[in-house]
């Protein structure tokens, strides 16, 4: 439980109606349940997950997110991800665009790479700050694993309903291989504390859709909003103590050749006295290994052949390997990088599906 009693969601904001799924029936093969599963990420890509049974590693996730908070910034910027388009490391409140015009962001973050974690203590692409390190055994190394474990459930799930071999989507997301698949500590300052995080009307974190294939999210304060399909509205989702929220990314809708969605959303200030507390969001972003090519798995599927068949030409072909997919997403949303609003153009994923390399 968070330390200090937060003011509950308020009842009066519009908020999206996610499905809620159990994962417990899901990996019991519950066909109605997978239906749901189905439903959910074929219409809005996010859904809540109950019974998930990683709530303590993320509750010890939230915990380092806090303290990153408490680390003086010469210490942080040491492991910094730099401009190269590198995900893994330390992001500082803002370096990156929220929109077209170069709006800085507000938010703070650091991301631990899967295969930092699994290789532990020997580092595959790099090092991190203490507060990392010496939780690594007790929380971060476990979170990892555990969320991986729900992920990969979820993506077999999925498999199956497009009618892929299995194994098909657990050969992309091979451990053994490098990915861009990581943990993600988020901190937003309260409003309170002078900060111009929380700008009437300005996102803390810029309307986007994940760049990899399931993002396992844990929320206590609100700020997440989904844009509603169809429209320019974005609504609030409330976080539902022990749910998780779950969302599919750009590299599920390129395998799938559209038939999956990866949604648009976006984080603002929290709803009501929310916003005077310090926002901390725990992730797990599952992403397909670096070399894989996105692009339909057309020979896997008829459901997936059928899809593409009826797409524009070349719709789904992104001519990008999922490294260099997430590296030009990252590497343009920095301002470093920024040259005008064709940088915010360059970092755009599924959010118009126009993009290539
Ligand atoms: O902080 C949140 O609730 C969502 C963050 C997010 O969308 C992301 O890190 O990709
Ligand atoms: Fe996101």
């Amino acid at each position: 439980m968070p330390s200090t009693v937060l003011p509950p969601f308020p009842d009066d904001v519009p908020t999206v109606p996610l499905l809620i799924l159990d994962y417990e029936l899901l990996k019991a093969g519950d066909e109605e349940e997978i239906d749901r599963l189905w439903k959910a990420g074929r219409e809005l890509g996010f859904w809540y997950l109950k019974n998930h049974g990683v709530e303590n590693e993320a509750r010890r996730m939230f915990d380092l997110g806090s303290k990153m908070g408490q680390l003086p910034m010469k210490e942080k910027m040491k492991y910094e991800q730099g401009d190269s388009g590198m995900s893994f490391g330390y992001k500082a409140v803002g370096t990156i665009a929220v929109d077209e015009k170069g709006t800085m962001d507000s938010v703070e973050f650091f991301n631990v790479s899967q295969d930092d974690v699994l290789s532990w203590p020997v580092p595959t692409h790099r090092t991190y700050f203490s507060t990392v390190n010496d939780n690594m055994d007790v929380t971060v190394s476990p979170f990892v694993r555990k969320s991986m474990e729900v992920n990969n459930t979820l993506l077999s799930i999925f498999e199956s309903r497009l009618g892929l071999r299995a194994g098909t989507l657990a050969g992309l997301h091979d451990p053994s291989e490098t990915s861009g698949s990581e943990a993600r500590c988020i901190r937003a300052e309260p409003k309170s504390a002078g900060s111009s995080s929380y700008v009437d009307g300005k996102a803390v974190l810029g309307a986007h859709s994940d760049f990899g294939s399931l993002t396992f999210l844990h929320n206590r304060i609100g700020g997440l909003q989904i844009q509603i399909p169809g429209t320019s509205q974005f609504h609030y989702v409330k976080p539902i103590p022990g749910h998780a929220i779950c969302n599919l990314g750009d590299a599920m809708v390129f395998f799938s050749g559209g038939i999956l969605r990866s949604n648009t959303h976006r984080v603002v200030r929290p709803p009501g006295e929310q916003s005077r507390h310090e926002r901390i969001s725990v992730a797990f972003f599952t992403r397909p290994s670096d070399s894989v090519v996105l692009r339909p798995l057309v020979e896997g599927s008829a459901s997936i052949a059928a899809a593409v068949e009826a797409a524009p030409a070349g719709k789904y072909e992104t001519g990008a390997t999922a490294g260099e997919w997430v590296a030009r997403r990252i590497r343009f949303h920095r301002l470093k990088n920024r040259t005008g609003p064709e940088s915010w153009k360059a970092n755009r994923g599924t959010e118009d599906c126009a993009n290539k390399l």
